[in-house]
């Protein structure tokens, strides 16, 4: 449970030779049945951890796609309790670890103390908040480290040395390196910071580190990968769930195909020794 079942499975697939995917989707896009369906595909089509969004009116850090999918699950009435209740009835079927991204407000509007233990009791294992700053972040993190839960961080490429440190030092679960400065979005290549980002991260920590932001075609999983631990990929897949809204049958297929395509490019130990 919590930042152990989040750690073991980075460590079970490390002692394979294999990487993580982290395939995210918002809670409740566009409904909250089809959200049990996808959490359920993908866990079972071989994604390790599962990124579930808390839907917020005013997401930032998103681009227009997550955003858009925000706007679908506000619309159908889908907030923190709901996000919980949904992540309780998945963990009653799956082990897979799910971690929640999250903007600060729904959770200090929440509570700290009773949001922590309400996703503990729900069977979530971490939470990422994309607009808190390390420096206000310490009473979030041990409301959830009582309940032994990953506050996992998000680096960024303009993170001096100092900070990487700073932040390495308080981290759980693993480190969400961003791979580009901006918002969340598809792109045609990927940015170079990312490369001397991840090697820096990874000289500061001895935790798993995961990037994200912009990452949406199998060659760019196939780039990134072997210089981190895990991938995540989010607006690819949202536009997959865009894409099918008139015909929302096909919404679970369709993604479940795109994560595989994704998933086949992440290298393995078996590919390599081949
Ligand atoms: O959408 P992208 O470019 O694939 O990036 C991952 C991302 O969607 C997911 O991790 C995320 C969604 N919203 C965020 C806000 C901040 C940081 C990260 C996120």
């Amino acid at each position: 449970m919590g930042k152990e079942r989040i750690e073991q499975v980075f460590q079970q697939r490390a002692a394979q030779g294999e990487k993580v995917f982290i395939p995210y989707i918002t809670a409740g896009d566009p409904d909250q049945e089809t959200s049990y369906q996808l959490v359920k595909a993908l866990a079972r089509a071989g994604a390790s951890v599962i990124e579930l969004g808390v839907p917020f009116s005013d997401p930032v850090a998103d681009g227009p796609v997550i955003q858009a999918a925000a706007g679908r699950a506000l619309a159908g009435g889908m907030k923190v309790a709901q996000v919980l209740k949904l992540v309780g009835r998945i963990r009653q079927e799956e082990t897979v670890p799910i971690v929640l991204l999250t903007y600060y407000n729904p959770v200090l509007q929440f509570g700290l103390e009773r949001f922590a233990h309400a996703a503990a009791g729900a069977g979530v294992d971490g939470i990422i908040v994309a607009d808190l700053p390390m420096e206000e972040a310490e009473p979030l993190r041990a409301a959830l480290d009582r309940q032994g839960l990953a506050l996992i961080p998000l680096v960024a490429p303009t993170s001096s040395a100092e900070r990487i440190g700073e932040i390495a030092a308080t981290a759980r679960g693993f480190i969400y390196c961003v791979s580009l400065m901006g918002v969340t979005g598809t792109r045609t290549g990927l940015a170079p910071e990312t490369t001397e980002l991840l090697a820096r991260v990874r000289a500061a920590t001895t935790l798993p580190v995961a990037v994200g932001f912009g990452i949406s075609t199998p060659a760019q999983v196939a780039t990134v990968a072997p210089q981190a631990d895990g991938v995540i990929v989010g607006s690819a897949i949202v536009k997959v769930i865009e894409a099918h809204l008139a015909e929302p049958e096909r919404i679970v297929p369709a993604v479940t195909a795109l994560a595989e395509e994704l998933m086949a490019a992440l290298p393995s130990k078996q590919l390599q020794e081949v």
